[in-house]
């Protein structure tokens, strides 16, 4: 392809192949990433070369049988042999077989694999080796290895997800990732490119980071035991946008489909309109492409983020950490949550094409739920965001100033909404302000309360897990909100485009509440008749929004190749698509089915059954 930026080559993959999920996709998505940033740079002058030119092809073998979520869990040990120099890479009970990992059953020959290191007897947690596991010669599994595929999923047809074990397999010092810890001494010339590398960190991070050990494999810790999660923190960054792709795409297709489409007279002898026109069909829909748009803006802001931050590591200022791996999580949970179910709501507002692969939005569905669970699953992932908020909220009580977008909490609570009829984007704002504060000290009262009443900390982190994960959950909603509008006020749009826009920011944060109602009223934030204003607002901004439903899809710019699906097309020709569909269907290339003999034609007609069938009655 010739395409250098990752993120870009990702997007080109999937306009070839929409929602195809290559069975290179592991390779440029944690594979090459993961060399990128965990690798030192001898070893990326090594590795990155050939893995850049397929000659190799590699996974991340981080999830077990036994462990997905907990990674200071997982059982795969790689122990340093001093006398050969050498990990013995090893899967000691049958939990431990890797299991998920993409691409991993037939197509990868190498993969980095995430292990507990062991040295001089002691376990040092987590750490990445790079493994070759099958002959570059001719693609066979090499010794000490067992690899396969794990079998059919709920989707995900084209990767080959797979199983891998090892058997005492041996491999070179050098193949640990040691770019943030190492086992055995770093050669000179590392040290020195490394710090031409980080040239401008002050001497002491440089001994801090990178002190010398001996050759009898006396570990060195790194700067954040963290920095070797490093690769998921990017790829929860991406899947942001990734989420918001998948429910932009099934909006694209239900709001044409829903313009073409028309059902029931709308009175006794009238036409039958557009199902768009349908209230109903309008408060499922549009919501949804209010959010399409949030969810696509949250995305840029946490991608941006991660690549400010990632920089920020490299240079040896791992400050931002914290903030970046609770935004990345939190947001890689919601925007997987909300896209996932945004776009089932979408499948279902087609009827019963929706329900054919003809609409694309099946293809669509199974792409992206498997984010919720991937690359950390949603609940765990709010909850590691509810951590960072406990912390900003005790930090906020001893009056310590909170960094950026944390800065609402520990606010004054005892407020009244200042909504009016207008709704105005501030309201809005600050009702989400207060929503998140009030569920955050919550939250934090509640651990305490336990904590007070004789509960240890992780019982009372699990006796409030349930108000952590929705002050969590509040917390990412404000982010989406709040950057919607920064979005909308900043832009320099032209009027009309503001005009529009600014709608359907409003239907995204008054939708939002008017959902989640109870977590708004529950201190008497809003009155009976402010809630009044946003219902009566929220059926204003569908006819507001209704005349440019197809303008707003349409801006997204799918292709039709893209979108595949016979409802969205631009063309509007649904019904004739959707008749070209079923007759190249591989069961009508002939006119009666070879099943009719086997299995009809005894039934129906007996006597005129062949012998052979008969026989097979027997
Ligand atoms: C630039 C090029 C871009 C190219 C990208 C191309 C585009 C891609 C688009 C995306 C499309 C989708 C592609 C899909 C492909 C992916 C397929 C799926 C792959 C996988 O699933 S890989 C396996 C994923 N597995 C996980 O995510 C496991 C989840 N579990 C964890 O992360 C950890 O176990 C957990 C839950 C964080 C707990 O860790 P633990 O070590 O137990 O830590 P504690 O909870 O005890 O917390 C201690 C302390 O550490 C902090 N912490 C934890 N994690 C991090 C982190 N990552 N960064 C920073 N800090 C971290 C935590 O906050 C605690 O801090 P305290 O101060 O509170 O003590
Ligand atoms: C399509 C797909 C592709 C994948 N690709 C890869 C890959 O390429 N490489 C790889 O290494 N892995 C891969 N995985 C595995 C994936 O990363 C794990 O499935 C994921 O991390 C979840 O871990 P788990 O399966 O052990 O779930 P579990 O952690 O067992 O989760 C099960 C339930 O337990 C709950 N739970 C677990 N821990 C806690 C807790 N501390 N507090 C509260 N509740 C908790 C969860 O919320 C969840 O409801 C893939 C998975 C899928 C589905």
């Amino acid at each position: 392809m010739g395409i250098t930026d990752m993120q870009e080559a990702f997007y080109y993959r999937e306009c070839a192949a929409a929602h195809e999920n290559s069975p290179l996709g592991l390779h440029y998505a944690m594979f090459l990433p993961t060399i990128n940033k965990q690798a030192t740079p001898e070893q990326k002058k090594k590795w990155l070369p050939l893995a850049e030119n397929y000659k190799m092809i590699g996974t991340y073998a981080q999830t077990e049988l036994g462990h997905g979520t907990f990674i200071r869990g997982l059982e795969t040990t790689a122990t340093y042999d001093p006398k050969t120099k050498e990990f013995i890479l090893d899967s000691p009970t049958l939990t431990s077989k890797k299991y998920w990992p993409g691409c991993l059953g037939k197509t990868s020959n190498h993969c980095v694999v995430m292990a507990q290191l062991y040295t001089q007897g002691k376990s040092h947690g987590p750490h990445m080796f790079m493994v070759q596991i099958r002959s570059m010669e001719d693609h066979s599994v090499l010794p000490g290895i067992e690899v396969g595929v794990i079998g059919n999923k709920f989707g995900y047809g084209t990767n080959d997800n797979g199983f891998l074990s090892f058997d005492k397999l041996r491999i070179p010092r050098e193949n640990m990732l040691m770019r943030y810890s190492q086992v055995g001494r770093i050669p000179r010339e590392n040290m020195l490119m490394r710090y031409s590398q980080v040239s401008r960190i002050p001497r002491e991070n440089m001994l801090m980071r990178y002190s010398q050990v001996h050759e009898d494999g006396t570990y060195v810790k790194p700067q954040n035991a963290k920095l070797a999660y490093g690769s998921m923190v990017l790829i929860r960054s991406s899947i942001v946008s990734d989420a918001a792709r998948g429910l932009a795409q099934a909006c694209v297709i239900s709001i044409r489909y829903s313009a073409v489409r028309r059902q029931t007279e709308a009175y006794p002898g009238g036409e039958e309109p557009q199902i768009l026109d349908y209230q109903t069909q309008q408060y499922r829909l549009f919501p949804l492409l209010a959010s399409a748009y949030s969810l696509q803006l949250a995305g840029k802001y946490v991608f941006n983020t991660y690549l400010e931050v990632n920089d920020q590591i490299e240079k040896g200022n791992l400050e931002s950490m914290p903030e970046l791996h609770a935004l990345s999580a939190g947001l890689k949970a919601f925007s997987t949550y909300e896209a996932s179910a945004g776009i089932e709501v979408c499948r279902i507002c087609c009827g019963g094409h929706g329900y054919s692969q003809a609409s694309g939005l099946p293809k669509i569905y199974v792409d992206v739920v498997p984010g919720c669970t991937y690359e950390g699953e949603n609940t765990v992932m709010m909850l590691q965001t509810a951590r960072y908020l406990m912390k900003c909220y005790s930090r906020a009580k001893q009056g310590q100033k909170l960094p950026g977008f944390v800065q609402y909490i520990g606010q004054n609570l005892n407020k009244k909404s200042c909504m009016s009829e207008e709704v105005a984007l501030g309201c809005l704002v600050m009702a989400y302000e207060h929503r998140a504060a009030r569920l955050v000290e919550a939250a934090a009262m509640r651990m305490q309360s336990l904590i007070q009443g004789g509960k240890k900390q992780h019982e009372a982190w699990n006796g409030s897990s349930v108000q952590l994960f929705w002050a969590a959950k509040a917390h990412c909603h404000l982010f989406c909100v709040k950057n919607f509008v920064d979005a909308i006020q900043a832009k320099s749009l032209s009027s009309k485009t503001v005009t529009v826009m600014k709608s359907v920011c409003q239907l995204y944060g008054v939708h939002g509440i008017l959902e989640n109602l109870g977590e708004f009223m529950q201190d008497g934030f809003f009155s009976g008749e402010q809630v009044g204003y946003l219902q009566r607002k929220m059926l204003a901004l569908f006819e507001n929004i209704r005349p440019n439903a197809v303008a707003l899809v349409d801006a997204f710019d799918y292709p039709d190749m893209v979108l595949g699906s016979c409802l969205g097309r631009y063309d509007g020709q649904v019904y004739q698509a959707l008749y070209d569909y079923a007759k190249s269907a591989p069961m009508n290339q002939t006119e009666i089915h070879s099943t009719y003999y086997k299995h009809l034609k005894p039934l129906i007609n007996p006597e005129t059954t062949s012998d052979a069938m008969q026989f097979a009655k027997l």
